[in-house]
């Protein structure tokens, strides 16, 4: 039986733990799937490789605002999806190639589960550690539907790689992945309709800005909110899929080329026998740790979707850098940070945000002031003839300190920065208003203006 120093399981950001600090220990990377975990196969990258076309495909629609009529020839879908996969899939296996060749690293491609606390059943083997680290990643749900067994479905794994541009798509599901891929499918001109329960999509967000995001969605695909799914069938002539829906129109049958299922993902922990390894996993089945990323077993440490309900690629990889550091220095260990995670849809429209919504504000009794800028009111806005966008910030009364921050519109991944940076720091508003330039006339100053609009 092989003895290992330390067990990885996920070659997702797992994979970025052993560097050339950990040459003297002897490791085992184990990964069932495909090298580098989801978000570089699966996730954050395609799906963006996929947006930013996407977001040229859409532009006609904005350019005609200003003046300028554009014309969508053709989206050569089977040459994006190409483009992308044939730049990812190589780094995949380059990955794979590099840490399989480190002499202290032995990679595993099979499927993990610990037998008692220091023993792991890999594949046919089993190997043995005085240290383990999980980092598992999570995995799509598929909702229990009348007929799901019946049709062929897809997940964010595999519709990016469709032979052809579907001509329908039904998204079931109304958040991140729904939001994301509906744009994409949508602008390449597939007849996209998103189904969600919840009165608005994005629900997780400020109230203001789901409604805002789900009314300007709307314009451009079919979102049926209040609706449920009650089952689906095989298509006419046996082609697609035939979805049936109750919502506010009754009863409706849809007919479309592809189902989309976006209902959430699960931590894999379930998939690893941890009870074996006396590792717990609370009661959404994310495995539990405390502030320094260790489980509820002493040698076992954990990161990323396997233990974060935040489920982001940028968490995944700061809970990474603290195992690394407290794999190498046990006697001084470090915290996660999570005190301000962000994070950004990648939609048209955009969508950022970072700490707590109005309505969290409230049900927290806290006494806040909250402000909205429109982006229509600055210089840039005004070029873009911009009449649907925002930003919106909350504010503790008592410090004047940002306790949120939610944005909606063009660049809201990147105007967001500063405002994560403002809260990580705590600096306050009128300091980060005035005490930097901003340049004028950049989008910026919507954000130097909603700035301004706090209390001093
Ligand atoms: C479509 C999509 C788009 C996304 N876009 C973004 C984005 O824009 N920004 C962002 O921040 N986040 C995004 N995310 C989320 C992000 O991808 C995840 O938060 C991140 O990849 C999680 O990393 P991880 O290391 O925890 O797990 P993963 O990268 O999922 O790695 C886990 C690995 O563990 C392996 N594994 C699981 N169980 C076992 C087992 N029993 N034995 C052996 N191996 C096992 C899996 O094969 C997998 O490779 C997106 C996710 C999706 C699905
Ligand atoms: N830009 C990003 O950072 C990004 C992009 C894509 C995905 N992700 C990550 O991946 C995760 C998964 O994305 P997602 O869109 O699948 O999940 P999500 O949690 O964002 O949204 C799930 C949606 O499905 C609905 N739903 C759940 N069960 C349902 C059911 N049985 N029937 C109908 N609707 C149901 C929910 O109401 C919600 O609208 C996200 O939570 C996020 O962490 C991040």
């Amino acid at each position: 039986m092989q003895h290992f120093d330390l067990v990885i399981i996920g070659s997702g950001s797992g994979n970025s733990i052993p560097d050339e600090r950990f040459a003297d220990l002897d490791i085992a990377l184990v990964d069932k799937g495909v090298f580098g975990g989801t978000c570089l196969n699966v996730g954050c990258i395609p799906t963006k490789m996929f947006v930013h076309p996407a977001d040229l495909a859409a532009s006609p629609g904005h350019a005609a605002r200003v003046g300028v009529d554009l014309e969508l020839r053709q989206v050569r879908f089977a040459e994006i999806r190409d483009r992308i996969f044939g730049r990812i899939d190589p780094i995949s296996e380059g990955g794979l190639t590099w840490r399989a060749s480190n002499e202290n690293v032995t990679v595993f491609q099979q499927t993990a589960h610990f037998l008692d606390p220091h023993t792991l059943q890999v594949g046919e083997e089993t190997i043995t550690a005085d240290r383990f680290v999980l980092a598992a990643g999570s995995r799509p749900v598929i909702p229990d539907l009348p007929g799901m067994d019946t049709v062929r479905y897809h997940t964010s794994d595999t519709v990016m790689r469709l032979p052809e541009l579907p001509r329908s798509m039904v998204v079931i599901g109304g958040g991140y992945i729904a939001a994301e891929l509906g744009h994409v499918f949508a602008s390449y001109g597939t007849r996209v309709t998103v189904v969600a329960r919840g009165d608005r999509m994005l629900r997780g967000e400020d109230a203001e800005v789901s409604a805002r995001f789900t009314e300007l969605l709307g314009r451009r695909l079919d979102v049926r909110t209040g609706t449920a799914v009650e089952g689906v069938r095989p298509g006419p002539d046996g082609e697609g899929v035939t979805v049936s829906l109750s919502g506010p129109d009754g009863a409706v049958d849809l007919d479309a080329d592809v189902l989309l299922v976006a209902t959430g993902r699960v931590p894999n922990g379930d998939t690893l026998a941890l009870d074996a390894a006396g590792v717990e996993l609370d009661e959404d089945g994310y495995v539990v740790v405390d502030a320094h990323q260790r489980t509820t077993a002493a040698h076992i440490w954990a990161l990323g979707d396997v233990s974060s309900p935040a489920q982001l690629k940028h968490v995944a990889n700061h809970e990474a850098r603290v195992v690394q550091h407290n794999l190498l220095h046990p006697d001084a260990l470090v915290e996660s940070d999570h005190r301000f995670v962000p994070h950004a849809v990648f939609s048209d429209p955009q969508v950022a945000s970072v700490g707590l919504t109005e309505e969290q504000a409230r049900d927290r009794g806290l006494d806040y002031v909250a402000v909205t800028q429109q982006y229509g009111d600055v210089a840039f806005g005004w070029a873009m003839e911009d009449t649907d966008h925002f930003v919106k910030l909350v504010a503790d009364r008592s410090t004047g300190l940002l306790v949120g921050a939610h944005l909606i519109g063009p660049e809201a991944s990147s105007l967001v920065q500063t405002l994560i940076q403002a809260m990580s720091f705590g600096q306050h508003p009128h300091a980060v208003a005035r005490g930097q330039y901003w340049i004028h006339p950049a989008m910026a100053e919507v954000v130097e203006n909603a700035l301004l609009k706090l209390p001093a």
